[in-house]
C-alpha cells in the first residue's frame, strides 16, 4: 500500500503530460509486475487511425519518452485494440507472439480515447491487481483532464498561449536536431528539405463582425475558425489561440512547398465556409521557417511582419516572410542580437 501511495503522490505531482505519462507507466510496471508498459497515442491522419508510443518502460530499465513524431502503426494492425475502441469498451486483451498477455486500457474522456495504456505481462491478473490498475487508470484520466483544462483556451478548445512557449521550445530542439520522421529511409529521402514552420493567422476585419452582428456571433466565428484550423492541419501540428482573433500554428517537418499548400488550403477552407448569419469571413496569414538559432520572439516577430504585410496588401492571403525579404518587400535592419523589419 505504501508503494501505491508513493506512486499516486508522484502521478499527481506533475504539471505536464510527459512526466505524467512517465509516472503512470512506472506505477503500472511496479504495481502490476509487468514486463513492459507503454502509453500509446491514438490519432487520425486523413481518416485513418494510428497508434504511436509516447512513453515506454521495460523490465529492469528506466522509463523513457519516445520520439513524439511520426505516424506510428496503423490501428488496423492491432484488431483487438481497434475493436475495443470501436465498441467503446474499457479494456482488451490478447496473447502475443511471445505467449505473453497484452492488456490495453483506453483512457476514455467522454466518448473519445486519444490515449491508451498497454501492459504486457506473463500471467492473468487476479482481482486485487485488476483493482489497483483500475485505480491508477482513474487517477491518470482525471489528472490528464485537469492538465488539458489548464492548457486549453476555454472558448475554442485550442491550446492556449501559456502552452505555446513549451511547444515552440520542443520544435526549436527538433529543428536543431534535424527533421524528425518516423522512418530512417524517409529521413534520407527528404534530407535538407524539411523544416518546422510557424504561421500567425488573424481574422480579417473581425471588429466589423462584432460591431455588425454582436459578440455572440463573433465568438461563434472564432469557434468555427478554430474547427477549420484543427481540420486543415495534421495531428502532429499544433494550433494555438493566442488571444482575440489571432491564432498560431506550428507545423512539423515539412517542405516549404507543403507548408504553403497546407496554409493555402486552410485559407481557402475559411474563404469557402458560410458562417451562420455572418456569411463570408477571411483570414490573413504570415509564416516563417523555424530556425533553432533564433530567439522565439524573433521568429514570432518575422511571422507577424509577414502577417502585417498580408493585411496591408489586400488581406485574405498567406505571405512567406523570407520571400518578402528576398523580393525587397520587407527590409531587415539588425539591432543587437534581434532584428527589426519595416
Ligand atoms: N467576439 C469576440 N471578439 C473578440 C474577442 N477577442 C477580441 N475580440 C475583438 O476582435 C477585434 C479585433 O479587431 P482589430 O484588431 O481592430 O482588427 P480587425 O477588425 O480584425 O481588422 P484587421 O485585423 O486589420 O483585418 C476587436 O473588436 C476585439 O474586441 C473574443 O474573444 N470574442
Amino acid at each position: 500500500m505504501d508503494s501505491l501511495l508513493k506512486h499516486m503522490v508522484d502521478m499527481t505531482g506533475h504539471r505536464d503530460h510527459t512526466m505524467l505519462d512517465i509516472s503512470v507507466i512506472s506505477a503500472v510496471q511496479e504495481l502490476a509486475g509487468a514486463l513492459r508498459s507503454r502509453v500509446l497515442s491514438i490519432h487520425t491522419v486523413r481518416g485513418e487511425k494510428y497508434v504511436r508510443a509516447r512513453a515506454t518502460i521495460e523490465e529492469g530499465q528506466p522509463a523513457r519518452m519516445e520520439d513524439g513524431d511520426g505516424r506510428g502503426e496503423p490501428l488496423a494492425d492491432c484488431p483487438a485494440l481497434a475493436g475495443c475502441l470501436a465498441r467503446r469498451e474499457a479494456s482488451a486483451e490478447e496473447v502475443n507472439a511471445d505467449n505473453c498477455l497484452v492488456l490495453w486500457l483506453p483512457i476514455w474522456i467522454g466518448d473519445k480515447a486519444d490515449t491508451c495504456l498497454e501492459i504486457v505481462h506473463k500471467t492473468k491478473y487476479g482481482p486485487d491487481t485488476e483493482q489497483v490498475i483500475a485505480g491508477i487508470v482513474s487517477v491518470y484520466r482525471n489528472f490528464q483532464n485537469l492538465l488539458d483544462y489548464s492548457e486549453r483556451d476555454s472558448l475554442t478548445g485550442l491550446l492556449n498561449r501559456k502552452t505555446f512557449d513549451d511547444q515552440l521550445g520542443k520544435m526549436l530542439q527538433a529543428s536543431a536536431e534535424g527533421p524528425l520522421l518516423p522512418g530512417q529511409e524517409e529521413r534520407r529521402q527528404l534530407c535538407g528539405e524539411e523544416k518546422q514552420w510557424l504561421a500567425v493567422v488573424d481574422v480579417d476585419h473581425f471588429k466589423l463582425v462584432n460591431d455588425k452582428f454582436g459578440h455572440l456571433y463573433g465568438d461563434e466565428v472564432l469557434i468555427l475558425i478554430a474547427n477549420l484550423l484543427s481540420s486543415s492541419f495534421r495531428s502532429q501540428d499544433r494550433v494555438f489561440r493566442f488571444g482575440g482573433e489571432e491564432f498560431v500554428v506550428l507545423l512539423r517537418s515539412t517542405t516549404l512547398e507543403n507548408a504553403r499548400k497546407i496554409i493555402e488550403r486552410f485559407r481557402r477552407n475559411v474563404e469557402a465556409h458560410v458562417f451562420p448569419q455572418v456569411g463570408k469571413v477571411t483570414v490573413s496569414v504570415g509564416f516563417v521557417a523555424i530556425n533553432a538559432y533564433e530567439a522565439p520572439v524573433v521568429i514570432l516577430g518575422h511571422a507577424d511582419q509577414a502577417l502585417y504585410f498580408a493585411k496591408s496588401n489586400g488581406r485574405n492571403q498567406a505571405c512567406y516572410y523570407d520571400e518578402l525579404v528576398e523580393r525587397g518587400q520587407l527590409q531587415a535592419v539588425s539591432s543587437n542580437d534581434t532584428a527589426e523589419f519595416f
